[in-house]
């Protein structure tokens, strides 16, 4: 029997950059031919809602909006194009919520890439309303027997982490620098980093953060950005022979780390942004990137493929991070604890309070 879909449902919305987020009743959508309507019944709060909100970045998002793009729950309509899923199926809805399938980038698996994406909770609505539409063709299909609370921050952050530890290149045994290890990315790459075999060194700051990377997320070394005198020296000496570290991946959202990386990598290392301040620039001088043979790269998201792999390795239970979950309706609280850089971990909302 199909499920009842109701007419209305709660949603928070943003009627205007600088926000506040308004939570109120709005209409449930159809999908199109190529498209299913997902009932949400958890999404997390990533710091890009928040980016979104403020709009803060140079790409300008949809008004009003529904941000969110870290939702699970359970597929509930679909069009007759929509194939590979079926009503009752578990599914999320990523920051990708559709592209073209068609260019370059769609044809080599590099969809993130795509230049005409649908952007989840930016350029259409997002997962914090109760039912949300997203191409069939990128939904994350989910096993029934995963939490759909628990994988909710997997659907940006965990495969966000995932793609970007892939692309340092870190082989198991060696060294990654996390920094900003403390919040929704962090946290999370710190346990994709140990399940992959790779040794972390967690950089951000206060004790929460420092007791939560140490004693339960996997990293052996705690450097506080906000305490330490010299940073580069402390990174550095968390490696056994002080050369430091293997890889480095930025998932902060201050400018000044994306400048300190290429001080303290070790020669032939990598460094990965990921986490985007706004308006910030890479800087590193050209004497050491050129004499240590470093390289910085970006990395956005992940394909589909990379969605898979991440949600599999949360399925097998080699993936655990701290969520405080908190109803939909408290969502303006979480962008202010968020704002001051008050989270460790994620908070996921649950959609039916
Ligand atoms: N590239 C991508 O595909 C992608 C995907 C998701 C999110 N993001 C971006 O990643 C960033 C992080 O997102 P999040 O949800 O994890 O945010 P978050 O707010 O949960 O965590 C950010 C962390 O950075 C820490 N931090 C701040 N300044 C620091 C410094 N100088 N050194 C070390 N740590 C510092 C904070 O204390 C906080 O713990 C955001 O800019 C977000 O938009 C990028
Ligand atoms: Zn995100
Ligand atoms: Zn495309």
């Amino acid at each position: 029997m199909a499920p009842e879909i109701p007419t209305e449902q709660w949603a928070q919305v943003i009627e205007k950059t600088g926000g506040p987020v308004e939570y109120k009743k709005i209409p449930v959508q159809k999908p199109g031919p190529d498209e299913v309507l997902v009932n949400i019944k958890y999404s997390g709060v990533c710091h890009t809602d928040l980016h979104a909100l403020q709009g803060d970045w140079p790409l300008p998002i949809k008004l009003p909006l529904v941000g969110g793009h870290e939702g699970a729950g359970i597929v509930v309509a679909k069009g007759d194009l929509a194939t590979g899923v079926e009503i009752g199926d578990h599914a999320g809805v990523k920051w990708l919520n559709g592209s073209c399938l068609a260019c370059e980038f769609c044809q080599k698996s590099d969809e993130p890439l795509c230049p005409k994406p649908l952007l989840s909770g930016y350029t259409v609505d997002g997962t914090f309303q109760q039912y949300c539409i997203a191409k069939a063709a990128h939904i994350a299909h989910l096993p029934k027997e995963v939490p759909l609370d628990a994988v909710a921050p997997v659907l940006c952050a965990g495969i966000t982490v995932y793609k970007g530890l892939k692309e340092s290149g870190a082989k198991p045994g060696q060294w990654v620098a996390i920094v900003g290890a403390g919040g929704g990315l962090g946290s999370l790459a710190q346990q994709y980093a140990r399940a992959m075999g790779i040794r972390v060194i967690a950089i951000d700051s206060g004790d929460e953060k420092k007791k939560m990377c140490l004693e339960q997320q996997g990293a052996e070394h705690f450097v506080d950005f906000a305490t330490s005198k010299d940073l580069v020296k402390d990174v550095q000496a968390a490696t056994p022979d002080g050369l430091g570290p293997h890889a480095v991946l930025l998932v902060a959202v201050n400018e000044k780390p994306f400048q300190q990386a290429a001080e303290y990598i070790r020669p032939r290392g990598t460094v990965v942004c990921i986490g985007m301040p706004a308006g910030a620039f890479l800087k590193a001088p050209v004497f050491e990137s050129v004499v240590k043979m470093i390289t910085i790269k970006g990395s956005y998201v992940g394909n589909r493929q990379d969605s898979a792999e991440a949600i599999d390795f949360y399925a097998r239970g080699l993936i655990k991070a701290p969520f405080k979950i908190v109803g939909l309706s408290e969502l303006q609280m979480v962008y202010d604890k968020m704002k001051k850089g008050d989270i460790a971990g994620r908070y996921v909302l649950d959609m039916s309070k």
